[in-house]
């Protein structure tokens, strides 16, 4: 039978721009859902809400009205919208991985650490998770040299490589992607697109941002496209 992973219904997100005195809407009354080993595509112009709607189920972002209900790994259901910061850093860990173009570097933490810490957290043993991580940065095309250094240093690519590394080294339960190719080189493309068919086949649920969907064509099971909204504004 398949698990539902992801239930968004009626959602609205909005940004109050203060210096311009409006509520300016980034979408509103949006659902759909998600199944495990489904690849949803998100569409949409410039400036239509995808990155939001993203950050939104990842609860960077509250929404103002809605309901994004995940069903996690042990059929629980909790709406993320509502839920407690506590409990989305748990889910954060565990079950939900958003990988972006952008890596924040933590100071004077060696790329290997770096990818293999949530091994280490799922109680890996040291040698094993290094040796993972190791392979995964291999695969990206990440020189060894390298694996021992501190990615602040790193060219955009390669710090890209890093952060992909680490989100996709377990299979989250739901995985949210945003741009990730953006910087990446042939060869790392292809190894995105081989880590990514793998979690598919594992059951991950996947929402991706693609401005090249070409990239992953033969993932994608259904798209959702959002319109820009541009005569909506509300005075606040
Ligand atoms: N933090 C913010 N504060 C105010 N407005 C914002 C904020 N983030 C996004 N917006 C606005 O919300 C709208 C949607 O932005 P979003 O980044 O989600 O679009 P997108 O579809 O991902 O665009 P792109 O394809 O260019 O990446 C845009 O009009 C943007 O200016």
């Amino acid at each position: 039978m398949t698990r539902r992973v992801l239930e968004v219904s009626d959602l609205s997100k909005s940004f109050t721009m203060h210096h311009l005195g409006r509520t300016l809407p980034a979408f509103e009354d949006l659902g759909f859902t998600l199944d495990e080993g489904e690849f949803l595509l998100l569409s949409g112009a410039n400036g239509a809400g995808k990155s939001t709607l993203l950050r939104t189920i990842w609860r960077s972002y509250l929404p103002e009205a809605g309901r994004v209900v995940f069903t996690r790994a042990d059929g629980g259901r909790i709406d993320l919208a509502r839920a407690a910061d506590v409990d989305i850093a748990l889910l954060r860990r565990h079950e939900i991985g958003f990988v972006t173009q952008f890596l924040t570097a933590r100071p004077r933490v060696p790329a290997e650490d770096i990818v293999a810490e949530p091994l280490l957290s799922a109680g890996q043993p040291l040698v094993k998770a290094r040796a993972a991580a190791r392979a995964a940065l291999a695969s990206y095309g990440i020189k060894p040299d390298l694996w021992p250094a501190y990615p602040a240093t790193f060219s955009g690519g390669e710090q890209q490589k890093v952060n992909l590394a680490r989100a996709l080294i377990l299979p989250p339960r739901l995985l949210l992607l945003d741009e990730p190719t953006a910087s990446l080189d042939a060869g790392a493309r292809a190894a995105l697109i081989a880590r990514l068919s793998a979690l598919k086949a594992q059951g991950t649920a996947m929402i991706g941002v693609f401005h090249h969907p070409g990239d992953v064509l033969a993932l994608i099971d259904r798209e959702f496209s959002l319109t820009a909204r541009e005569d909506a504004d509300v005075a606040v």
